[in-house]
């Protein structure tokens, strides 16, 4: 039996949703499909992936989720500005990073913060080492540098029965762990090994799919034979892990920032400061006014992927005050 939190109500657990369709385990390790009761469907909370809920069967085996019980830990991400729940109720956050092209120390940072932030423990996973064996040295250290004690596991697919040693320690029956990261990093390749069969079809090559291999589409929880959990979701670059820095972002506007430079101000936010450079720019039509925009967008953007979901919250709070006072001032 699964170790489920015990409740008066048969209590399951949510391990796939899209949209209204859901599909719960039971303690006994059946699997149902499900659907909310009215009353929960309007609810502001809806139940995720993680989720206990409690309930009844209905029509023999479907299951009808009529409450949703306390969440222990909720993982979020921030996606056009907007706070998204990712799964409810993980103890442990594998960061899946490849080491050849995916490599980003400072993503690894965002992640870092996202997990601190969600309630669970983060676990990075370095991931095709045998691609890049020449800077795998120099890449540990520099992850060791901004990882303040978090673990960091070195694995490749190669040898699965090291990748087994290293993670099992991390999955005990209490364990609901997920994998973040980038699409394509090997997540799902993780979780087979784990699992030591084809949860998912990695690799499985399809006709159209000119990547010529499976892309995981939809969230899923599955259950170990030791009782831990495991959930495998979709890449999340760019969403609300942003790749560029704040710096990035001036190099990509370069014209910008060169005007800024002979801003009256150093803090200067080119709004209506007085002595602005790149404001007068836009005046006198070297610069046009829709290349600000798209780079106070970028700006905002990086700002937020480098925030917590509460300094996301103050910052938008603030934009906004600030956005009416500008307004009255007219
Ligand atoms: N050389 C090498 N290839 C690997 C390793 N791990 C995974 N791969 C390959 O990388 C590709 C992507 O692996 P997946 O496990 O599907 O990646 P994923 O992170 O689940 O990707 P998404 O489902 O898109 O999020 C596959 O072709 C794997 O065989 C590794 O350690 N070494
Ligand atoms: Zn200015």
């Amino acid at each position: 039996m699964l170790n489920f939190p015990t409740h008066q109500q048969p209590t399951a657990r949510i391990i796939f949703q899209s949209h209204d369709h859901y599909q719960v385990i039971y303690a006994d390790r059946s699997v149902h499909q499900a659907v909310l009761a009215g009353r929960l469907q309007l609810a502001d909370t809806l139940p995720l992936i993680g989720d206990f809920v409690s309930g009844q069967f209905y029509d023999h085996d479907k299951f009808l989720i009529t409450e949703l019980l306390p969440r222990q830990t909720l993982l979020t991400r921030a996606s056009n500005y907007q706070e998204q729940a990712v799964a409810a109720n993980v103890t442990t956050v594998f960061i899946t990073m490849s080491l050849n092209a995916d490599f980003s120390a400072s993503r690894v940072e965002r992640y870092l913060t996202l997990v601190w932030d969600s309630g669970a423990t983060p676990v990075i996973v370095l991931t095709k080492a045998d691609l890049e064996p020449a800077l795998l040295a120099a890449r540990q250290l520099e992850l060791a540098a901004i990882a303040f004690g978090v673990p960091i596991i070195t694995t490749t697919s190669t040898d699965p029965v090291t990748v087994q040693t290293q993670l099992n320690g991390y999955l005990q029956p209490t364990t609901t762990a997920i994998f973040v990261g980038s699409s394509g990093v090997g997540k799902s390749t993780l979780l087979n090994i784990l699992a030591a069969q084809q949860l998912q079809a990695t690799k499985a090559v399809r006709a159209g799919d000119d990547k010529g291999r499976h892309t995981t589409t939809a969230r899923h929880l599955y259950y170990l034979a030791n009782g831990a959990a495991l959930i495998d979701s979709p890449g999340i670059r760019g969403v609300g892990v942003a790749s560029s820095t704040t710096a990035a972002t001036g190099q990509s506007f370069p014209e910008i920032t060169s005007l800024a430079q002979q801003c009256r101000f150093n803090d200067c936010q080119h709004q209506q400061e007085p002595g602005c450079a790149v404001q007068a720019a836009i005046k006198r039509g070297a610069l046009s006014e829709q290349r600000l925009i798209d780079y106070r967008r970028l700006l905002r953007e990086t700002e937020y992927a480098t925030m917590n979901s509460r300094q996301i919250t103050a910052a938008k709070i603030k934009r906004l005050v600030g956005n009416k006072k500008n307004l009255r001032r007219h």
